[in-house]
């Protein structure tokens, strides 16, 4: 089963709380939910493989580490994704972007594809799925599956709020994702709005309703 991850830095959950936060409009949303994300990727990344290269300092030569393997990649699932793409590039400026459109119908809770655009080496690359929030799991499950009908192999789900059932839906579909969360809140609501969340993330982040 693959690995849950709850990140609880005492400067993510002090950001978290803030953007839980009804009164906190979007313009602060926004910046502050792109601050968590550029603090969970440092988090995230600590076990990035490494390798030896020599350089040539002022002072001479030497042996020094830099990142080895895979390439990175960033795959916002639309719209709220968008939300945590600049945070990530903060860090990992020269990571390509593919985009996966899903909205959940609000009715039936059952999200639709609607976009996919990604880059055309995703199979050699260390995919990270980002979305503020994994409700029922099912926007997540079909933006991973999306991925992996195109030949992605190593992905890892990024998100902000997740709950117990959207935790335990992506661990059945798809035991190979590793899923990092901000804070795994209680509950999902009748409507599938996770509990205490923080609201439609979306809605929240581009100021619809
Ligand atoms: O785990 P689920 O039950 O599928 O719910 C989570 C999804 O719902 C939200 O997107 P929404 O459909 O509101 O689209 P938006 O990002 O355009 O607001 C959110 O950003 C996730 O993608
Ligand atoms: O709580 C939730 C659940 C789904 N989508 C959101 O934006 N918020
Ligand atoms: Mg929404």
């Amino acid at each position: 089963m693959s690995k849950f991850t709850v990140l609880d830095h005492p400067l993510i959950q002090h950001k978290l709380t803030m953007i839980r936060d009804k009164n906190t409009g979007t313009k602060d949303f926004r910046s502050i939910a792109n601050e968590i994300a550029e603090l969970m990727v440092y988090e995230i990344t600590r076990d990035l493989p490494m390798e030896s290269v020599e350089i040539e300092t002022p002072m001479g030569k030497s042996m020094q580490k830099v990142l080895a393997g895979k390439k990175l990649a960033v795959i916002p699932i639309l719209r709220a994704g968008l939300g945590m793409v600049d945070g990530v590039l903060e860090l990992i400026p020269a990571a390509k972007i593919g985009h996966i459109g899903m909205y959940r119908d609000e009715k039936t809770l059952q999200p639709h594809e609607y976009f996919v655009k990604l880059p055309a080496d995703i199979d050699k690359r260390e995919l990270f799925v980002v979305d503020p929030m994994l409700a029922t799991g099912g926007s997540a499950n079909m933006a991973i599956d999306a991925l992996k009908k195109r030949g992605a192999t190593n992905i890892r789900l990024v998100v902000l709020v997740a709950s117990p059932q959207g935790v335990e839906a992506i661990q059945k579909e798809h035991p190979d994702v590793d899923i990092y969360a901000a804070s795994l809140d209680t509950e999902l609501t009748d409507s599938g709005y996770i509990f205490p969340g923080l609201g439609d993330a979306g809605d929240r982040l581009f100021g619809t309703k």
